[in-house]
């Protein structure tokens, strides 16, 4: 187990900052840190690393409670996945619904269910992109998420399935009354049964224990190693940078996220270099504008310029052959390896 009290002193005065421990975003957030230049050491097994190069500990944690150290402001800053914050402000409003419910909440609660999770999106990380999606198997009896109403459903994300399956069954019984549903009291009248697994969620249905699941997709690949299929969305998710509402230091927060803001730029973009004569200029630059604009400076030839330009990594073949096709001579295309607005 870690030994949180030795380092629990020197917490004091650092920014908490929460990265995820395990799983799927984690090699991709301590490549954001790394770019970010915050230096760190994590021995052996301990949760928590304390940054060498600026007032910050980092906290590693799984991505699933991320949100709520977040949300409840123990910690000022977090990288996890958009459906991970979702869920658990999914979670926060069920609960205060709940209480709301059953006559146990002050005004001032009442307020705080408004506030929702807690956490403030800073910016999109760009990586860990994948879909939360109702899946029935392949070849069943089910073609539509109303199919599933009364079924039972195999999900990690329990409150985002309660709140997807309760508005649909208030869909259904509003249009069979025409009275209009009341998506606000479905803790107590869910008839939908929603099933927590913790893991391997897809092979619910095969084993019996669901009838259909709600679980991530990126490549499609597991899906359909289950033999299932997707019948809806509940949500498109990618990792981001979120804070508190309240950081203990707000400079810092902003200084970090402007690091990682360079980072980003700086992977999806390349540096694309190439002379051509100055008459063709114009033209050129219509095919790479640049983020903001090319650079030109003069070249020791007569009617000859060379141009520097950002362009979108993903496009950077197209565009060399365009430049190219023009007359750009010498075109060399550069990693960037950090960058700043
Ligand atoms: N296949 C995927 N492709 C891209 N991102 C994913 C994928 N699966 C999960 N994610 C993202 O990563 C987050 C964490 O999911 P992951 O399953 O890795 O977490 P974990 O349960 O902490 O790890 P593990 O599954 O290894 O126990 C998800 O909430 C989602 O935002
Ligand atoms: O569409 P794909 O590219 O196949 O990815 C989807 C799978 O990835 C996630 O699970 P993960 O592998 O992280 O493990 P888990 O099932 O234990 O959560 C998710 O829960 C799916 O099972």
């Amino acid at each position: 187990m870690a030994d949180f009290d030795s380092v629990g002193t020197s917490l004091e005065g650092r920014l908490l900052f929460a990265v995820p421990k395990k799983g799927r975003l984690n090699q991709a957030a301590l490549n954001l840190l790394e770019g970010a230049d915050i230096q760190f050491r994590r021995e052996n097994r301990l949760d928590i690393a304390l940054v060498k190069n600026l007032p910050i500990a980092l906290i590693f944690l799984p991505a699933a409670d991320i949100p709520t150290f977040v949300g409840e402001g123990q910690v000022d800053l977090g990288i996890t996945g958009w459906d991970q914050v979702q869920e658990h402000d999914a979670g926060v409003r069920a609960l205060y619904r709940a209480r709301r419910f059953s006559g146990e909440i002050s005004p001032e609660e009442d307020v705080q269910n408004e506030r929702g999770s807690g956490c403030e999106t800073v910016l999109d990380l760009g990586f860990g992109g994948c879909k939360l999606q109702v899946q029935v198997p392949e070849n069943g009896i089910y073609n539509s998420p109303k199919d599933l109403i009364g079924k039972n459903i195999g999900t990690s994300f329990v409150h985002l399935a309660q709140k997807y399956f309760a508005d649909l069954e208030a869909e259904v019984d509003s249009t069979k009354t025409q009275t209009g549903g009341q998506p606000e009291e479905f803790t107590n009248k869910l008839r939908t049964k929603i099933i927590e697994l913790s893991g391997s969620v897809e092979a619910a249905c095969a084993l019996g224990v669901a009838d259909g699941i709600v679980d991530l997709v990126e490549s499609g690949e597991t899906m359909k190693a289950a033999g299932l299929k997707p019948i809806d969305t509940v949500v498109e998710s990618s990792a981001i940078l979120i804070k508190s509402q309240k950081p203990s230091n707000p400079e810092l927060v902003e200084l970090i996220a402007q690091r990682i803001r360079g980072v980003i730029t700086a992977h999806k973009y390349v540096l694309c270099q190439y002379n051509i004569r100055r008459s063709t200029l114009v033209e050129a630059s219509k095919i790479a504008p640049g983020k903001r604009a090319p650079t030109v400076t003069s070249l020791d030839e007569e009617g000859w310029v060379a141009v520097s330009v950002m362009v979108e990594k993903k496009r950077i073949a197209p565009i060399m052959d365009e430049l190219s096709k023009m007359g750009a001579h010498d075109i060399l295309v550069l990693d960037i390896k950090n960058s700043r607005d």
